[in-house]
């Protein structure tokens, strides 16, 4: 075959990335649960209120580790999977150190409480105007790959990561459309119910495709490879796919359940949100069955346990989600600590352990390398996070369920049974016990520090980039 050359240095840069930012995104998660705990930890200082490093926690996990994840893997996959390098790889490379630029001015700019008050899009509106440019260079990098793709076909993988990056500009651009009034401050277009109801247009749709169809895509190329098997069904990708993308939109609703948005609109957004159980079902289902016949090789590679798990947790947050949507239940669990643990279950058990999972898989051969150095840490890793996600997950399940109740428990006499301190304080050894399971899940990821560490810096057995790139373009399909 022709030699073809890939631009990898981006790929590795945003791996290293991904992993750094997961450390320190998880971090603070740690220490605003230690916070919710013991409330003294917030040493009446502003800048490490919870108010302020939540939405620290937030954008951190999300858009610096899930993100640098995807613009990692987006490029890895685009390049094998259309024979072709990267479109303009100094606007990649600009693609990385712009977006290490808005990760930073976040991480500025909100302990030091400069917000836009929007939950997911809460920064301010320069750094808005960034994230558009690098988005806009990140489009071009990537459509630019496909359009010079060597073979016809477009794999399903780019489907996904095609359907995010479209759709993370059109909701970026339009939740964040605001009047500036000074370099920090602004005033967004929208008001009232119309406001609250773009908001939460976009932050599902971030739900939807940033921390879901992207990561899809990433499933869809590193399982069928760590398998060494095709995907189960191509059929099933491709129409679970487009029923995927679309019902997605509709379901924003369910975020505003008993508010002043119109009735219709919040029965509209339920019905679509349960709906939306058959195609989230049809990726799981195809990325579990694509094991299938080889069920075997999970005994052995915790690098596939990592992956069918994430894929478990995956099917399990997408049927919580539409149980939740539906009113009455969503009654009892809005404001409850319910909602944080479905949270996550898909962030922790579907987009992290996924990440996980393909950094593991990919690593190596960035790095010119048979394997990790150690695959007995690989599965210490996942023992330890899998226990941290269930501890987590439980204990905000019962909190959130037992919250729900009290607040609703009404006397004889039609007067509430609990104050609500009592709620507070009987949710207490659930959010030390969350903690636990956070610490575990933190453990995990500097065990996973370590080993690409050794990984890196190991003389070992390197091949070479020509016998990778034969092995990497092969996509089991
Ligand atoms: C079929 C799929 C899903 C549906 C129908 C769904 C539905 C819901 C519902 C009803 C809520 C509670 C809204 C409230 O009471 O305030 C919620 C919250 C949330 N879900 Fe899901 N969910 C789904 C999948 C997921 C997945 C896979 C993730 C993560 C990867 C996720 C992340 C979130 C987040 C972050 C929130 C909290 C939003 C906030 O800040 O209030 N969801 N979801
Ligand atoms: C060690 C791991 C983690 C710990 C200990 C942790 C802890 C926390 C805590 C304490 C909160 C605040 C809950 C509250 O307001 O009551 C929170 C919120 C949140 N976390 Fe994490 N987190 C972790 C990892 C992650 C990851 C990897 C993601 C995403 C990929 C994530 C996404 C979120 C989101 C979206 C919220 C807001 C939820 C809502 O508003 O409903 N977290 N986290
Ligand atoms: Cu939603």
């Amino acid at each position: 075959m022709n030699k073809l050359v890939y631009h990898d240095d981006v790929v590795r840069q945003f791996t290293l990335a991904t992993i750094f930012w997961g450390v320190i995104g998880m971090l603070v998660g740690v220490i605003l649960a230690a916070q919710l705990a013991w409330p003294v930890l917030n040493f009446d200082v502003p800048w490490l209120t919870f108010s302020r490093l939540r939405p620290l926690h937030t954008n951190a996990v999300i858009f610096a580790f899930g993100g640098c994840a995807l613009f990692a893997t987006s490029y890895y996959i685009v390049q094998r999977t259309c024979h072709a390098p990267l479109f303009a790889p100094k606007l990649a490379s600009f693609t990385f150190w712009g977006w290490q630029a808005v990760i930073v001015l976040a991480a500025i700019t909100l302990p030091l409480g400069m917000t836009q008050s929007k939950e997911y899009a809460e920064l301010i509106w320069p750094i808005d105007v960034l994230i558009t440019i690098v988005w806009v260079a990140y489009g071009v990098v990537f459509f630019g790959t496909i359009v010079k793709r060597k073979m016809a076909h477009i794999y399903v993988a780019n489907w996904f990561y095609a359907s995010f990056i479209i759709t993370v500009a059109v909701l970026h651009v339009v939740n964040s459309l605001a009047i500036p009034v000074s370099w920090t401050e602004s005033y967004p277009v929208f008001s009232g119910s119309v406001d609250a109801m773009t908001q939460w247009w976009y932050g599902h749709n971030a739900v939807g495709f940033f921390l879901t169809a992207a990561f899809l895509g990433m499933m869809y190329y590193f399982v069928p490879k760590q398998a060494n098997r095709p995907v189960y069904s191509y059929r099933l990708s491709v129409v679970h796919f487009w029923a995927l993308i679309s019902i997605y939109m509709w379901a924003g609703p369910h975020h505003l359940h008993y508010t002043a948005l119109p009735d219709w609109a919040q029965s509209l957004g339920m019905v679509f949100s349960l709906i939306l159980l058959a195609p989230s079902w049809g990726g799981m289902i195809n990325g579990i069955m694509t094991l299938s016949g080889a069920w075997h090789k999970l005994r052995d590679d915790p690098i596939l346990k990592f992956m069918i798990v994430s894929l478990s947790f995956y099917g399990m947050s997408t049927f919580e989600g539409p149980m939740m949507s539906i009113k009455t239940v969503n009654a009892l669990s809005h404001y409850t600590d319910w909602t944080i643990g479905h949270v996550h279950s898909g962030a922790l058990g579907w987009v992290a352990f996924i990440v996980i999972g393909s950094v593991y898989s990919v690593l190596p051969k960035l790095y010119g390398k048979r394997e990790m150095y150690s695959t007995d840490l690989i599965n210490v890793h996942f023992w330890v996070s899998t226990i941290g996600v269930v501890v987590y997950i439980a204990s905000m399940w019962i909190a959130g369920v037992m919250q729900g109740l009290m607040w609703r428990a009404v006397n004889d006499d039609g007067t509430l049974t609990y104050a609500f301190i009592e709620s507070i304080k009987a949710t207490y050894p659930y959010y030390v016990m969350r903690l636990g399971g956070g610490l575990l899940f933190l453990i995990g990821m500097l065990i996973m520090v370590y080993n690409v560490y050794k990984t890196i810096m190991s003389s070992e057995d390197a091949i070479t980039d020509a016998q990778d790139m034969g092995k990497a373009t092969e996509v089991p399909a």
